[in-house]
């Protein structure tokens, strides 16, 4: 869903500067594994608000290869048996129009070489932010250095060119933990993609990111490997859904900027035992906060699926924990409208999981945060929240299992809400936030990069 509401998001881009010389197809691939009620319905309230964005769905397919090793390798076995119909719909969308450039999410590299074959300039829109891009362009070396797993080199620990922030080797970006899944090899594979297209847009501005937007723009190889011509041309979020949801109203009835949000996340979801110590934390902590809980997984397999089940509140929580914390705390099951929750007044500080539209919705809101990265690139996304652009309190993790005690997460609340620390990450994201609105303003750097964009299609 993050990945379509980007794309979306990025098209209505395009159409609100350039009015009329633009319309947008949007290609997606249909499969029950990514059958959900919320993007149906999506597409469908895009289609009618914007009708010069249309979606064209690719037929489905199954696995009939091998077994799938994990979600992500089934995932990315269902993207590549859908390149030829990819190929086939930009020879047809080529014939009645001419197509200016063919924008593809990192997952839909499969993609890249046979658009490049009909001549059709092609792009990535990189969804998460540059410090991330500047990481995995270096990933295919990284991966060379290693014969084991990631997952099993619980001491070591990999350095990244430019100063990129260094990163445990059991915190790689998810599907590279195990290299006897074949996503392993994907991901290298999407990685080492990265420089053979026209270029790359980012979901960033200059200034949220200027270590990560300059080493990637430098000429003197920072980075050590080629790299495409950057465009920065974020943040790009979607509007807040317009939905009235019962904790606005409650959120409402609390003062300015004194409510911690905490939601992690599309899929967010933790074991009981981890929920009932997020809840002991709180508790201690004294804080207001507002919580989005889903549903624990049964277990591995069922993780995927589980999170937008419903479930009872009162089973996983600690006993009496709700009337306990009823003057100043509230717990949501499974969505909230973190839009409009970040930009409430009372809301003053996010425990987040580090996925990127987050940290731009929370940019944008001006709202401060502690990092609990869970799974995907979050841990790297932490690690340059924290140490590269220092607008993070991060919480200590057991290296095993990610597990975060009561006690820590009830420190990491506090030191947002009530320390020196806290105040210090408050101004920086007021700042960012004018930022935040700067690039897109004249002159500002994202409009910059969009025009220079534009122009190249213009020109050829
Ligand atoms: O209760 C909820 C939970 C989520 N959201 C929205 O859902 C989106 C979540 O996006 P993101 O924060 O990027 O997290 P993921 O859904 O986990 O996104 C995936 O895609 C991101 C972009 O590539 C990566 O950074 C993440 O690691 C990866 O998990 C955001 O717009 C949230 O506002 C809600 O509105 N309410």
């Amino acid at each position: 869903m993050g990945h379509i509401v980007s794309m979306v998001e990025l098209g209505k881009l395009f159409l609100h500067h350039y009015n009329n010389q633009f319309s947008i197809t949007v290609l997606l691939i249909t499969n029950d594994f990514w059958s959900n009620p919320s993007i149906t319905s999506y597409i469908e309230t895009i289609s009618k608000t914007y009708p010069s964005i249309s979606f064209h769905r690719l037929p489905p397919h199954s696995i009939n290869t091998y077994p799938p090793r994990s979600h992500l390798d089934m995932a990315f076995q269902l993207i590549s048996l859908s390149t030829p119909e990819v190929i086939q719909s930009l020879v047809e969308i080529s014939n009645i129009c001419k197509v200016s450039a063919f924008i593809i999410d990192f997952f839909c590299t499969y993609a890249l070489s046979g658009a490049e074959e009909l001549n059709i300039p092609t792009y990535y829109f990189f969804t998460s932010g540059a410090g991330c891009l500047a990481t995995f362009l270096n990933l295919p070396k990284i991966s060379e250095q290693y014969t084991k797993s990631f997952k099993d080199l619980p001491d070591t620990i990999l350095h990244f060119p430019g100063g990129l922030p260094d990163l445990k080797a059991i915190h790689m970006v998810e599907p590279m933990l195990d290299s006897d899944d074949p996503a392993y090899h994907e991901v290298v594979y999407f990685c080492s993609h990265l420089p053979k297209a026209h270029g790359i847009l980012v979901n960033t501005f200059d200034d949220l990111e200027p270590k990560a937007v300059r080493i990637l723009k430098d000429e003197e190889w920072a980075l050590d490997v080629k790299v495409p011509p950057i465009y920065p041309i974020g943040p790009l979020i979607a509007d807040g859904e317009d939905v009235h949801h019962e904790c606005l109203s409650w959120l409402d009835r609390q003062p300015s900027k004194s409510v911690v949000f905490l939601c992690f996340g599309s899929r967010g979801s933790f074991s009981k035992k981890q929920v009932k110590e997020i809840a002991k934390g709180l508790e201690k902590s004294g804080q207001r906060f507002l919580w989005v809980v889903k549903k624990p997984p049964e277990d591995e397999e069922s993780k995927q699926t589980d999170h937008i089940s419903d479930f009872d509140l009162d089973e996983i929580l600690p006993q009496g924990f709700l009337e306990r914390v009823q003057d100043r705390g509230k717990v949501v099951k499974s969505w909230a409208p973190q839009v409009k929750v970040l930009s409430h007044d009372s809301v003053g500080g996010f425990v987040t999981h580090c996925g990127w539209n987050s940290v731009l919705e929370a940019v944008v809101a001006d709202v401060p945060l502690v990092a609990w990265p869970l799974y995907a690139e979050q841990h790297l996304n932490r690690n340059l929240l924290v140490e590269y652009m220092e607008m993070a309190i991060p919480v200590d993790q057991r290296d095993e299992d990610g597990f975060v005690s009561g006690d820590e997460l009830e420190k990491r609340v506090r030191e947002l809400m009530d320390s020196e620390k806290g105040i210090e990450l408050r101004e920086k994201s007021m700042k960012l936030k004018e930022s935040a609105l700067g690039a897109w303003g004249e002159s500002g750097s994202s409009l910059r990069a969009l025009e220079e964009l534009v122009k190249k299609w213009q020109a050829s």
